[in-house]
């Protein structure tokens, strides 16, 4: 049911694959001492957070895999993808949904043979040559950023928004923009192009944790427009303005229906028992590949 932008109670699920996400939270013990990773992060999960990253600079395998197996089951209830940051071996080991992995880690073709074609990778970048290479390579989204700078990780040098509009205008696998994003400059990052963000800091140190997430899950999935209102999108190639509201409608409205069709939406192919659910957002860039005549 990818495509579907509901949360809370509504009977979100995940697992295998990257359904489409608004709202990526990673962890950061360090911003909460003496509350327990789970009780935050899932504050977060109540408060919209759509995927979430076990990242964790300090604690002993043992630990790691303790945390990771309590994020598993946290995950697994709220039906959202936990991926493991730079442990590929512990992905593996607790069956997350995948991996993140920077530019100094395992290359994408070992980790795309490690974890098979049915768990996600993501990818940080900085430049548009590394996102063009994740592209290329396989990954299932990319990290853009730091945008801003950030305390999380100090000392390296933000991409920019300009950065993060280069991406937005010639990636077509889903980007995260990361880095020093709040409540007070995601309407920027938003407004340079990015449809899903990923913070920190601004949400497991703010002391509303759910609060903080429902504000900015919100602020991204309105970006993105009403499902109702006509939008724009890009249809094979072409800018179209349409009302369709989900895959098959869309279909319907180019005839299609009861064709061989192979549909791709933002680079993923929606199987056909999921294209009355999947829905479409302003932006979205859409596929539809029929097949004619026989032989
Ligand atoms: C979603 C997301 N984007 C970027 C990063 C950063 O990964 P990396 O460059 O490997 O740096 P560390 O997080 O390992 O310090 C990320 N973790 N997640
Ligand atoms: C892990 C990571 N990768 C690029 S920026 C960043 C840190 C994001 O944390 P914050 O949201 O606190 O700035
Ligand atoms: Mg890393």
């Amino acid at each position: 049911m990818r495509g579907l932008f509901d949360f809370e109670g509504e009977g979100r699920r995940a697992m295998g694959k990257l359904n489409d996400f608004s709202l990526y939270v990673i962890t950061g013990e360090n911003y909460h001492p003496g509350r327990a990773i789970s009780e935050v992060m899932e504050e977060a999960l109540q408060g919209g957070a759509d995927i979430v990253q076990l990242r964790d600079k300090t604690s002993s395998p043992q630990e790691l895999l303790r945390k990771a197996q309590e994020l598993k089951a946290l995950t697994r209830r709220y039906g959202v993808p936990l991926i493991i940051n730079d442990h590929i071996e512990l992905a593996i080991e607790v069956e997350a949904d995948g991996v993140h992995l920077g530019q100094e880690d395992l290359s994408l073709q070992e980790a795309r043979r490690l974890l098979g074609s049915s768990r996600i990778i993501g990818i940080s970048t900085h430049a548009i040559e590394e996102a063009r290479a994740a592209e290329l390579g396989g990954a299932d989204y990319i990290g853009v950023g730091p945008v801003y700078p950030t305390g999380t990780k100090p000392g390296v040098k933000p991409v920019t928004l300009d950065y993060v509009r280069q991406v937005a205008a010639e990636i077509t696998i889903p980007f995260v923009a990361i880095g020093g994003i709040t409540p007070g400059n995601v309407d920027d990052v938003l407004e340079a192009g990015a449809k899903r963000i990923c913070a920190v800091s601004a949400i497991v140190g703010s002391s509303d944790v759910k609060g903080t997430a429902r504000l900015l899950s919100e602020r991204v999935r309105s970006s993105r427009g009403s499902v109702y209102a006509p939008k724009e999108i890009v249809v094979n190639g072409r800018p179209e303005t349409v009302t369709a509201r989900t895959v098959d409608q869309l279909i319907a409205r180019y005839g299609l229906q009861g064709r061989k069709l192979v549909v791709e939406l933002d680079g993923y192919i929606v199987p056909q028992d999921e294209w009355a659910a999947t829905q479409l957002f302003s932006g979205v860039k859409i596929e539809l590949v029929h097949f004619v005549g026989g032989g």
